[in-house]
Order: structure tokens, then sequence, then C-alpha cells
């Protein structure tokens, strides 16, 4: 039977530029492409107060599918740092406050851990010795994971499909790379050596917590959505 949802497109209910890129790359492989919430007029700001990324996922999603009654997929993630107690988790995008920019919600990531200021750390000392270090060993300030919840609410066939990914990495003391968004300056994958932002966008799409949680819906719910 011919899925009733399939069309080349997806509606994703977010506003992050990040997001979008990325899962315009993501879905291109299947000639899909993707429409955020910046493509349509009147869209209703959503209050994200669900306890779980679970939960924040489906708010978005079936928030959307009902005004546009279509299906809608939703992505609520965050950045949970052991050191922290898994904070900001949740509050990832309001850890600096509401509507925060990602300078702001990284700088107080940095506070909270106690990292000392770059600047004030290497002096004084050798010109270009510490700076050296820096590139191959950062200093390391917690154990940390990026968590991606999915939420797919389909008002055509009337039900909600979900699925979740992580992506294990370290905070560092020190922003490195301009690509990504959100917290990837400070994401840092040792066994890459590199931080999410320094990943060309198709790298990060094999590997990120989105990408997981991507491979997780494929796996459980073959069909949709592709
Ligand atoms: O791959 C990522 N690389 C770096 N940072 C990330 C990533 N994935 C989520 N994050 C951070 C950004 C934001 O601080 C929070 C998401 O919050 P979250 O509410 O899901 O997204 P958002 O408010 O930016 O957009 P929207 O709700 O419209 O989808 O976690
Ligand atoms: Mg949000």
């Amino acid at each position: 039977m011919p899925d009733r949802s399939a069309s080349g497109v997806v509606v994703i209910a977010t506003r992050n530029k990040g997001k979008v890129r990325e899962f315009a790359h993501y879905f291109a492989r299947f000639g899909k492409e993707v429409r955020s919430l910046d493509d349509f007029d009147d869209m209703p700001d959503i209050v994200e107060d669900g306890a779980t990324f679970a939960a924040n996922a489906r708010i978005k999603a079936s928030a959307i599918a009902g005004r546009l009654n279509l299906p809608v997929l939703a992505d609520d993630s965050g950045l949970c740092v052991d050191a922290l107690g898994g904070d900001p988790g949740v509050y990832s995008a309001r850890y600096a406050g509401e509507h925060a920019a990602d300078a702001a919600n990284n700088a107080k990531l940095l506070r909270e851990l106690g990292a000392v200021s770059a600047a004030a750390a290497r002096a004084p000392g050798p010109p270009d010795g510490p700076e050296a270090a820096d590139a191959a060993a950062p200093q390391v300030l917690s154990t940390a994971r990026f968590v991606c919840a999915l939420a797919l609410v389909d008002p055509l066939r009337g039900d909600t499909l979900e699925a979740e990914g992580t992506c294990e990495g370290v905070i560092i003391a020190e922003p490195r790379g301009t690509d990504g968004f959100g917290y990837d300056p400070l994401f840092y994958l040792p066994e890459r050596g590199l931080t999410m932002a320094e990943l060309p966008l198709e790298e990060k799409n094999a590997i990120s917590h989105r990408a997981a949680a991507l491979r997780q819906f494929f796996e459980r719910h073959s069909g949709r959505l592709t």
C-alpha cells in the first residue's frame, strides 16, 4: 500500500538553522528536502516544558503536526555533562537564560566547570610551546554526551514514532573550530582528536547523536520518512 504520508518533503518543527543544515544534508541522500518553521507563516511559539528530551520532541512535533495536518518530525537535543550531574540537559538551549546565544551558553558551561581562561593559564611561558600543546592535547574538564530525541507525529496515520541517540565525548577548556552550532566548539572527540566544530558536516552527520537517533529511527520504523 502506498504511504499516504510519502512526499518529497520532510517538515521539521525547529527554528535552529544548525539542525536544519544537518537534516537537509542527511535527507538529501533520500531525495528529500526539509522544511522548517521558518518556511511557514504563523507558526506558534512552542513551550518546551517536558521533563525529558523525548517529551519535548513530542511536544514540538505534535504542536506543528496539529497545525499543518501533516507528518512532522521534531528534534529535542542537548548536552549532558558528567561533572555537572548531567546539566545542562533539557535546559541546554536556555542554560544562560531564555533565548541565550550559543556563545553565552558556552561561556556559562566553562564557568560552571571552573575553567581558567586560556590566557591566564598560559602566561607566562615560551611563545609557542603551550600553544602547540593546546592543539595536540586540549585540557579536558569532564566527560559528556550529546543526546538527541526524535519524534515523528503523523496525523494522517494517527501515530507517533520515536527514537533516541547519543554521542560520547569530553568538554575542553578552550573552544576549537567554527563549523556546527551550539556546544560543538567545546565538545571534543578524543578518538578523532577534533571537536565537533572541527568536523566537516558530512562527518558530524555520520557520528553525531542526531545521526544515531536517525539510524535508530530507520531501524525501528523502516519505510517511514523515506
Ligand atoms: O549537534 C549539536 N551540537 C552542538 N550543540 C547542540 C547540538 N544539538 C543540540 N545542541 C544544543 C544546542 C542547544 O543549546 C540545545 C538544543 O536545544 P533544542 O531545544 O533541542 O533546540 P533549539 O531550541 O536550538 O531549536 P528547536 O527547539 O527550535 O529545535 O542543545
Ligand atoms: Mg528549543
